[in-house]
């Protein structure tokens, strides 16, 4: 199996606090990968180191087994093929679902081209694949400030996956959500998976569970403990730092 990304003994301090701390990790091509851990685990660090926003100390960063990550800044990983979704959902609020994800398809061009010149047939065709993917296309022509807080978080994943990354870092996408939408999160992200790497950040149990999949449990900048949600759940080191509170 090829690893899409592979960290090994990564450190990083700020001030002298090491935020990670000998980080060794391997995410493979298509998994889906969920990192739970306490506040200040290190989780949003090693998104950031992932994604060029930080650099580490020392350790080893690799995509795909030979691109370098520790010399790449964030433009250059999402070049790459890496995409980030922050926890606050960033869709535009004044324009439809249709045309979020147009304008996402499109980047290269500027808003004006996207909105007032005609959508090509394999945009058209893009578009409508991504909606449904995302389970938007029956609000397709609503604006996206009219959307729940959670069809939100779903148009900004669909806005995502119209640049097609390889990888997308999910960071948190359950929060604020109702049960019924935080389980069509987690298919959503299980649909996403296999075609894509997909690696979440979450503190919410239910979901982690319905996600079925392995989990890393990252604890003063380490792996404390990998596996399936019941084998890390069993840790008696885990219930101490994270599930007992
Ligand atoms: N740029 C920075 N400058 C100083 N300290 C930082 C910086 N980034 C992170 N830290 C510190 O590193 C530690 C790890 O933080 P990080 O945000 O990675 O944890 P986390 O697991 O994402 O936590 P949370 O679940 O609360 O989001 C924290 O103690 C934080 O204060």
């Amino acid at each position: 199996m090829t690893s899409q990304i592979y960290l090994d003994g990564v450190n990083r301090s700020f001030d002298g606090f090491k935020a990670i701390n000998n980080l060794s990790l391997t995410v493979d091509k298509g998994e889906l990968r969920a990192i739970i851990g306490p506040n200040g685990a290190g989780k949003t660090t090693m998104m950031d180191i992932i994604t060029g926003k930080t650099r580490p100390d020392s350790g080893e960063v690799f995509w795909n087994e030979k691109v370098d990550l520790t010399r790449i800044d964030e433009a250059g990983s999402a070049r790459l093929g890496i995409g980030r979704k922050f926890q606050k959902p960033t869709v535009f609020e004044t324009l439809t679902v249709e045309d979020n994800i147009a304008l996402a398809l499109k980047d290269d061009r500027s808003v004006f081209a996207t909105l007032f010149h005609r959508q090509t047939a394999a945009d058209a065709t893009k578009i409508t694949e991504l909606l449904e993917l995302v389970k938007l296309e029956p609000e397709r022509a609503r604006l996206a400030a009219d959307l729940s807080h959670g069809q939100k978080q779903w148009l900004e994943i669909g806005m995502l996956l119209a640049q097609d990354p390889e990888l997308l870092l999910v960071d948190e996408p359950a929060a604020g959500m109702t049960d019924a939408e935080t389980m069509r999160t987690a298919d959503l992200l299980k649909d996403i998976a296999g075609q894509h790497t997909v690696i979440v950040v979450e503190h919410d149990m239910e979901f982690v569970r319905a996600l079925d999949c392995k989990v890393t449990v990252l604890h003063q900048g380490h792996v404390l403990a990998e596996g399936n949600l019941d084998h890390v759940s069993a840790n008696p080191e885990v219930i101490e730092v994270y599930l007992g509170r």
